[in-house]
């Protein structure tokens, strides 16, 4: 089973309402980015769907072990080494401790971080350090992961590598993976789908499938990645958000 969401709206006191009847349906195993401009709810709707938040009307199902998270910060405990930090959540499944020492290696190995295992955050760079927080949030072992623009404080060439490391790692655990950002091009590399939120309040302005003939045909990439940049920044300008949409 994947996500479903049905007329799900949400509202912040004080702020109003940020999510607006929205509803789609994720198949299990999909790749679903959500473009948005900032501000136009894509966390909100993320910690709906991580059950941190409950809508304010409407409803979503999601499989009944929830689903992992990954953020833009690594947020890796210091002191503990990258085998540890991964080990930790293992260790809070209570998962014994045998099982524990096998899965935290085929871990660091299914994110290229085997020969790393030993160092402490400090020692990473920021992408190796994401790829932690990548295998962390795998060990949780939900069918569903939720990134919430987890490349975003990378530099592009680092974001590339973690791109083709992500897809790659996509097709080898068949996960349904919903994956937020505000940048296009992002979107177009990654997913199998795309839908593109509307500000003020949030809902479903566009819906694109993005087919590997695209992704891989970069004329096709780069006039979709135009089409949906200009449509972000004219629903940016609508409301003068912060220019925050990269492409
Ligand atoms: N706890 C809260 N209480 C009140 N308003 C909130 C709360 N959390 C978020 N908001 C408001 O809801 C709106 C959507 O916020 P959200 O963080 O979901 O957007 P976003 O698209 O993820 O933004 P960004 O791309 O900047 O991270 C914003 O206007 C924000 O100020």
């Amino acid at each position: 089973m994947g996500v479903l969401l049905n007329e799900v709206s949400l509202s912040y006191p004080g702020t109003g309402l940020v999510i607006d009847r929205l509803s789609t349906e994720i198949d299990d195993g999909e790749f679903v980015a959500v473009l948005g401009a900032s501000g136009c709810g894509k966390s909100s709707l993320l910690n709906m769907i991580a059950g941190l938040l409950a809508p304010s009307s409407g409803w979503l199902e999601v499989p009944k072990d929830g689903a992992a998270f990954m953020f833009q910060d690594a947020n890796l405990l210091p002191w503990l080494t990258a085998s540890q930090n991964v080990d930790l959540a293992l260790k809070l499944a209570g998962k014994p401790v045998q099982e524990r020492e096998e899965r935290v290696e085929e871990l660091l190995n299914l994110v290229q971080l085997g020969h790393a295992s030993d160092k402490k955050p400090h020692e990473l760079s920021g992408g190796m350090r994401q790829r932690v927080a990548l295998a962390r949030a795998l060990a949780q072992d939900r069918q569903v992961l939720l990134m919430d623009e987890p490349f975003a404080a990378l530099d592009a060439i680092t974001r590339d590598m973690l791109h083709e490391q992500l897809r790659s790692l996509w097709g080898q655990t068949g996960k349904t993976i919903i994956f937020v950002t505000h940048n296009v091009r992002e979107a177009i590399r990654l997913s199998g789908r795309i839908l593109v939120l509307s500000s003020h309040p949030g809902r479903i302005l566009e819906t694109r499938r993005i087919t590997d003939d695209l992704r891989n045909n970069p004329t096709q990439a780069a006039a979709l990645g135009d089409e949906l940049t200009t449509i972000l920044r004219k629903e940016q300008r609508k409301h003068e958000l912060t220019d925050r949409i990269t492409h």
